[in-house]
């Protein structure tokens, strides 16, 4: 059985920690991008994970395997998105898997409880807080409260399939930086602040300039980002860093950002995972 999930990038959050991991997770605004992971699931004699056909300890995919799967089965993700450069691949991989475990054995979970699978793993592994729910979603979506689809509660803010530009100069660890206190208490209170500020005017244009104001007031932003998110607004584009990766997404950016190194095309992703 196939899925896939989406890639996710953060423009701006705020951890919202919570001793139940179905209700931890995170505020904050993401989009959605069509650099899928795909996950193929079988049984077998004994439980593997492969992710872009290298087996791989994967920890993320394998809670969600120990969670979910009745039997030992072969995972086989496919990766169309940088690994561990604030895409969302650990919670696109995880979420891709829970559908095809889901679909492989007839488990008949609904789209909420295999999310929850995947939050959870995702969550508990330190890897992620709201990319499952968001990429559960779909599109720009805006995270008004933490927790796992169906406890987390999301709106969107409608967008076409648009084109997002994307320059990644390297990975960026998430655990080092959520297990980081002096900075989470930096990146909660700005990502609360940019929070409230969106829903006083939600649009993607807001949605941009609050991340890059984000990036910048929790000191996460690093100084070639300065020099690239100033050349492409400087021919009227945004642009501002992906949470959490040594990264800049950009509209309207591709030519300025260019100059900055190679550029990765994507459009929004409207839909959220699902079976194929
Ligand atoms: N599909 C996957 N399944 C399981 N583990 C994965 C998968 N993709 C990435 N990983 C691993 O998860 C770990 C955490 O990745 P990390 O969360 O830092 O980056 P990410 O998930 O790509 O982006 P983000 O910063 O948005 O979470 C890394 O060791 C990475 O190799
Ligand atoms: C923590 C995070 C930025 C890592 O990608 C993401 O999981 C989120 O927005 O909660």
């Amino acid at each position: 059985m196939r899925a896939s999930a989406p890639a996710h990038i953060t423009g701006f959050f705020a951890a919202r920690p919570d001793p139940d991991p179905r209700l931890a997770g995170s505020v904050g605004g993401g989009l959605n991008l069509d650099l899928s992971a795909a996950t193929t699931v079988s049984r077998s004699e004994e439980t593997a994970v492969l992710l872009n056909g290298v087996v791989s300890e994967a920890p993320v995919t394998r809670r969600v395997v120990d969670t979910l799967a009745p039997s030992p089965v072969r995972v086989e993700t496919e990766l169309s998105m940088p690994l561990g450069s604030g895409f969302g691949a650990s919670g696109a991989g995880a979420l891709s898997s829970a559908y095809a475990i889901n679909g492989a054995f007839g488990l008949g979970l609904t789209a909420n409880a295999v999310g929850e699978a995947a939050h959870v793993a995702e969550v508990a592994s330190g890897t992620g807080l709201g990319d499952v729910l968001a990429q559960n979603t779909g599109g720009l979506v805006v995270r008004l409260s933490p927790g796992a689809p169906g406890l987390g509660v999301v709106d969107r803010i409608p967008v076409p399939p648009l084109e997002v530009e994307l320059l990644v100069r390297g990975p960026l660890s998430t655990k080092e930086v959520l297990s980081d206190a002096g900075t989470m208490r930096g990146v909660n209170r700005e990502g609360e602040r940019a929070l409230r500020e969106l829903l006083k005017r939600p649009t993607l244009e807001r949605f941009v300039t609050l991340s890059w104001e984000f990036a910048r007031r929790a000191g996460l932003a690093r100084g070639w980002m300065e020099d690239a998110v100033e050349a492409v607004e400087s021919r009227g584009g945004m642009a501002s860093m992906v949470m959490l990766g040594d990264a800049i997404f950009a509209l309207n950016g591709g030519d300025a950002l260019a100059e900055f190194g190679d550029v990765i095309r994507a459009r929004v992703s409207l839909g959220g995972a699902s079976l194929e």
